[in-house]
């Protein structure tokens, strides 16, 4: 695409020198590290860095034109001035990438917790259909069966509308996408036209960055404020998918224009769950869909998956797929990687990896396995450094209520020190509780299932699929998992 083509789709702008040479554009980006020649590169203001200090080494490595929001000096390339680059980085890339989500169903999943199941979940129904997917969020991004490494939860702009673009190419018909609220609020999802939204729950999390959980909801919000509010051909075919038994599901009724499709246990609901039945391999159910009932079987365990199957099962209805092609792939679901994922060993002896690393996360991952456990529960847990420093106390508290041996560890400390992390915990129980404190994560582990007796479980919270701890900056590999397994074989268990 030639950029005076591309650059016609920035309604205001100034562009000096006017009357540049024209070229054909090879690539968009943001980022220094991509340029190659001629690239449009987009100076970006970030937290660390500020793009327009790189502009230079941008051009010197070929790219042929910079979109800037605040003034340059001479550069031998022409300049695009825009009010706010962010903005222009979306317009520009979903229009060099032509629109990839126009040619795709996409669904959108946004909530505290519950986004990364929901979208296998909802990969998982597809699949089930025949259909090729697409899947975007914290673990991976995944076209068909091909896996790729990624950076954040929801990808910035540019590898967003691109990974989208390789969808097309592949043959993807529906993608199922995690949309973080942090994303929502920088506009990483500018000019993607999503589908279906899908709402699962909001507790507290990321208060480091949006400060008050009105900002942190009024992030959530804007997936679906932003969802089909022009009523194209014959209407509206955008559906917001709610869960209507948590007060900001009820909200976002009336902030979306798009049909409304609601789930929940506890209140009426379009979709809905009832009799629900816990146990240590599944979980039993009954599914009402518009008042008809069925029973189902599942192999995910806890109140809360009921829930996020319950979000996955919408999302499919309001796409038209075929219930009983649903419920198949609904029964077959075994469960993403680090989500109450079981170890069992032949003493009688278990552990569960899990991610939850918020204070509602937590809870729901001690309720329900205490649900189930017949011996007692031990519980690993550590907090993020560099992350929202008020749920370390009501995360200590919660463990220490839950579960009869909890014990404190280091998480991903990242640049900070381990102790005060440990420290701020602490600030959030009374000062003689029964709690062991050990740092080194392995050591935790290893000690809890040494310890434990036949029909006892070992929680170990917070880092589930990571294969990886952050220590001072540095990333060395670790595996709860594999910790488990090892520790599990070291007492004989296996
Ligand atoms: C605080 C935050 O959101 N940071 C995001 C932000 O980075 P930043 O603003 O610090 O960017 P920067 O490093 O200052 O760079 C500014 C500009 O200079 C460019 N640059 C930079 C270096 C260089 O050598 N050359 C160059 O051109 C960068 O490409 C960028 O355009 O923009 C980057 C690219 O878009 C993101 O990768 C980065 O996420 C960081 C890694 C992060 O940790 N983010 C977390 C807080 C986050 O976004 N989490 C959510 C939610 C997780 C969940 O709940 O599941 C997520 O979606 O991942
Ligand atoms: N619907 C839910 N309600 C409450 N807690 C949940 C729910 N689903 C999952 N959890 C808990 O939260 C943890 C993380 O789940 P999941 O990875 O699906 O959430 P997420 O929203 O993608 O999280 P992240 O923002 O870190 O990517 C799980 O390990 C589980 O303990
Ligand atoms: N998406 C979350 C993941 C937290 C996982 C936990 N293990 C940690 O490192 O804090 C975050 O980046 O805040
Ligand atoms: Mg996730």
């Amino acid at each position: 695409m030639l950029a005076s083509k591309l650059i016609q789709s920035l309604k205001f702008k100034q562009v000096l020198p006017a009357d540049y040479k024209d070229f054909v554009v090879s690539m968009v980006t943001q980022d220094t590290r991509e340029v190659v020649e001629n690239s449009i590169f987009i100076a970006i203001e970030g937290s660390q860095i500020d793009g327009h200090m790189l502009v230079s080494e941008a051009v010197q490595k070929g790219a042929a034109l910079i979109v800037a929001q605040k003034k340059l000096s001479l550069l031998g390339v022409p300049v695009v001035y825009v009010e706010n680059t962010n903005r222009a980085m979306a317009i520009l890339s979903s229009r060099f990438y032509s629109s990839p989500s126009e040619a795709m169903r996409m669904i959108g999943v946004t909530g505290t917790n519950g986004k990364t199941t929901v979208t296998h979940i909802i990969e998982e129904i597809f699949r089930e259909h025949g259909e090729k997917t697409g899947l975007i969020g914290t673990m991976y991004r995944r076209i068909g069966d091909k896996i790729y490494p990624t950076k954040n939860t929801t990808p910035d702009i540019i590898t967003l509308q691109r990974t989208l673009s390789k969808m097309v190419e592949q043959g993807v018909s529906s993608v199922a996408m995690e949309v973080s609220s942090i994303a929502l609020v920088q506009g990483r999802v500018w000019g993607v036209d999503f589908d279906i939204a899908v709402f699962t729950n909001l507790t507290r999390d990321h208060l480091d960055y949006h400060k008050t959980m009105a900002n942190y909801a009024h992030a959530k919000s804007l997936l679906f404020s932003q969802l089909g509010n022009e009523y194209r051909h014959q209407g509206n075919s955008k559906v917001a998918v709610l869960n209507i038994d948590d007060p900001m599901g009820r909200r976002l009724e009336e902030d979306t224009a798009a049909h409304v499709l609601t789930y929940g246990i506890k209140n009426s609901a379009m979709i809905k769950a009832s009799n629900v039945v816990i146990h240590s391999q599944g979980t039993d159910f009954d599914l009402e869909v518009f008042g008809q009932k069925q029973h189902l079987k599942v192999r995910m365990v806890g109140l809360f998956n009921v829930y996020n199957i319950l979000a996955a099962y919408a999302a499919a209805y309001a796409a038209g797929l075929d219930s009983e092609k649903i419920i198949a792939a609904l029964t077959n679901f075994k469960g993403v990687k680090g989500r109450l994922q079981l170890i069992s060993s032949p003493s009688g002896v278990s552990a569960i990896v899990d991610y939850s690393h918020t204070p509602d996360g937590l809870l729901n991952a001690l309720e329900t396995i205490n649900d189930f456990a017949k011996g007692k529960v031990f519980c690993i847990i550590g907090c993020g450094g560099d992350r929202d420093h008020g749920k370390r106390p009501k995360m200590a508290q919660i463990a220490l209520q839950y579960s009869d041996y909890p014990i404190f560890t280091s998480d991903n400390p990242r640049s900070e020190d381990p102790q005060a992390i440990i420290d701020d915990m602490l600030q959030g129980i009374p000062q003689q509780s029964a709690v062991k404190v050990l740092l080194d994560r392995r050591a935790a582990i290893q000690y809890a299932i040494a310890k434990a007796q036949p029909k006892d479980i070992v929680l170990i919270a917070g880092k589930g699929h990571e294969d990886y701890q952050i220590i001072k900056g540095r990333k060395n590999h670790f595996d709860d998992v594999e910790e488990a397994e090892k520790a599990l074989k070291r007492r004989g268990a296996f």
